[in-house]
């Protein structure tokens, strides 16, 4: 992140706290969604920007490439649930660490603690939620809450310290305030909004700039808007025939599976931005 806005992501985060209402969950969980998501909404154009130049039906590519990763995803939740959470888990922990930069066991660390933190130390929230997408209920022992998030610290602690990352160092420190003092998801919130999707949405408008494919930041707020819109209809009109259906209360579970099988798509694709 540079050095201004990492300022100002810590700052916001630490107002946020102070100054956040007692909330409920589900409410954070909505303003998640409905900030988090445009930092993905750029999918199709950085799908466009590894098609050679002319490539025809590209449209049509993405949109292929789309429903065939979260129809294979939405199957495997159906099938094997407890696979497809290991899943979600695994690439959210690489995906969360990649802005990180560094090899990739320091890269894992880091994205082992922005999440683990959280789900561990707040683990009879997560409970619930967890239990819900997986179908059974997934106890883990008391001491894990406070011996996890304290290894996770202690290991990125002592990354930081002997590769000097001074930087790293401040974002362990105001991230754990973050996570000691809010709940599991205003915390979460605070880190996917203000930590992940504002440098994700500023990195990615610099990687479509170089390759000409969007102009000024009102250009890409337009190019950003369908998708969004999108995302917004489709996980409203799947809420809905749950609903209607009965017996199955749509619920955080429901809301998180469907925040996975959006991030499949966009996580393959941001890892190629990386890896050019
Ligand atoms: C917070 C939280 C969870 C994890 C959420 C994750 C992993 C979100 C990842 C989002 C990503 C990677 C978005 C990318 O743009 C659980 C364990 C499901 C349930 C408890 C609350």
């Amino acid at each position: 992140m540079g050095t201004t806005l990492s300022w100002i992501v810590r700052g916001l985060s630490l107002v946020a706290i102070a100054v956040a209402p007692a909330t409920d969950g589900p409410t954070v969980a909505l303003i998640l969604l409905a900030m988090g998501i445009p930092h993905g909404a750029a999918d199709h154009l950085i799908f466009r920007s590894r098609q050679p130049a002319g490539a025809p039906f590209v449209a049509a590519g993405f949109v292929l490439y789309y429903l065939g990763v979260v129809t294979a995803y939405t199957l495997l939740w159906w099938w094997l649930p407890g696979l497809a959470l290991i899943g979600f888990l695994g690439m959210s922990v690489y995906h969360f660490g990649q802005p990180d930069g560094g090899p990739l066991p320091s890269r894992l660390l880091w994205g082992c603690f922005v999440l683990g933190f959280p789900v561990f130390y707040h683990y009879p929230e997560a409970e619930p939620i967890v239990s819900g997408m997986i179908g059974w209920q997934l106890r883990l022992p008391a001491w894990t809450q406070l011996a996890v998030p304290a290894v996770l610290v202690a290991g990125n602690l002592a990354v930081a310290t002997y590769r000097w990352q001074p930087r790293r160092l401040i974002d362990l420190a105001v991230l754990t305030v973050i996570y000691l003092t809010a709940d599991l998801l205003l915390g979460f919130a605070i880190f996917f909004l203000l930590w992940h999707s504002l440098p994700a949405l500023i990195q990615q408008w610099q990687y479509l700039r170089r390759h000409r494919l969007t102009g000024g930041w009102s250009n890409y707020i337009w190019q950003l808007l369908p998708l969004t819109v999108g995302a917004f209809a489709s996980m409203a009109i799947a809420y809905v025939l749950m609903d209607q259906r009965g017996g199955y209360a749509p619920d955080l579970s429901l809301l998180f599976i469907m925040v996975s099988l959006i991030t499949l798509p966009h996580a393959i694709l941001v890892d190629r931005i990386y890896r050019s």
